[in-house]
């Protein structure tokens, strides 16, 4: 369970977030959706304390991330909006570093790893080093090593980011895996077709701030608008920055 409260960040006169709120449950995917600039990245980034805010509260299952920082990164696996990877090391030994970094001892660490490897069909790149990876290949890596130390709560910054299709369907399904397996699962996206197929809860951000927040349906009804689509142009404003 992830709650954000009245969430400030500024660089200069540029303010990134501006107020922003909400919250994600258990066992449901909730879309953190806006256009390019919006502040989706900068407020994943205070959530997963990479970044502190310079007003507002994070939660993760009801710990505060200004009180304990490590008790929120434990209970949270982060794909970032950077992916790096170790590329001397192959696949495995990523996810193996990040593992021992999370105190896991090596049993635990390879159960995980195969757990993982299975659920992203990871077969044909475990034990290939990771230089020159696709996109595709880079970024499972950098969710199985987000996703070792089993974690409650999953945060991915725009995950299917260069992404064809064929992966992208298989992003989705994993996603619903997790879903499935009763874990909070935040992601932001400019592309509202993704959001719409994937999330039961749909926070619109905009200028920094939660312009509308919602089930689809909810939003439907509170724009007035029976398209998704049209929904998500007119809680915010504009089609600028919002298409794939
Ligand atoms: N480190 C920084 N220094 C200065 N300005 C920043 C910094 N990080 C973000 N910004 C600015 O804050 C605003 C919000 O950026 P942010 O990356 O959070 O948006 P976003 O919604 O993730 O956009 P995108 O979909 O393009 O990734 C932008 O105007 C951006 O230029």
């Amino acid at each position: 369970m992830i709650e954000v409260r009245d969430l400030h960040k500024a660089f200069g006169k540029v303010k990134a977030v501006d107020g922003v709120g909400f919250s994600a449950a258990d066992g449901q995917i909730t879309g953190l959706l806006g256009p390019n600039g919006a502040g989706k990245t900068t407020s994943l980034r205070m959530l997963y304390t990479l970044m502190k805010p310079d007003r507002g509260q994070v939660l993760v299952d009801g710990i505060d991330a200004n009180v304990d920082p490590a008790g929120v990164r434990r209970r949270l696996g982060v794909l970032p909006d950077s992916r790096g990877l170790y590329k001397r090391l192959t696949s495995r030994e990523n996810i193996r570093y990040f593992g021992q970094l999370h105190g896991m001892d090596d049993a635990l660490i390879a159960q995980r790893t195969e757990a993982l490897s299975r659920a992203l069909e990871m077969g044909d790149i475990i034990d290939r080093r990771t230089e020159g990876f696709s996109q595709g290949q880079r970024v499972k890596t950098a969710i199985a090593r987000a996703l070792v130390h089993d974690p409650r709560n999953v945060i991915l910054d725009e995950p299917t980011n260069g992404l064809d299709v064929m992966a992208t369907r298989a992003m989705r399904r994993f996603l619903l895996q997790l879903r499935a397996e009763g874990r909070c699962v935040l992601f932001s996206s400019h592309i509202m077709q993704e959001v719409a197929a994937l999330c039961d809860r749909i926070v619109i951000i905009a200028r920094g701030q939660v312009v509308a927040e919602g089930t689809p349906d909810e939003l439907r009804a509170q724009t007035g608008e029976s398209n998704l689509e049209d929904a998500f142009v007119k809680a915010i404003g504009t089609e600028e920055g919002l298409m794939a």
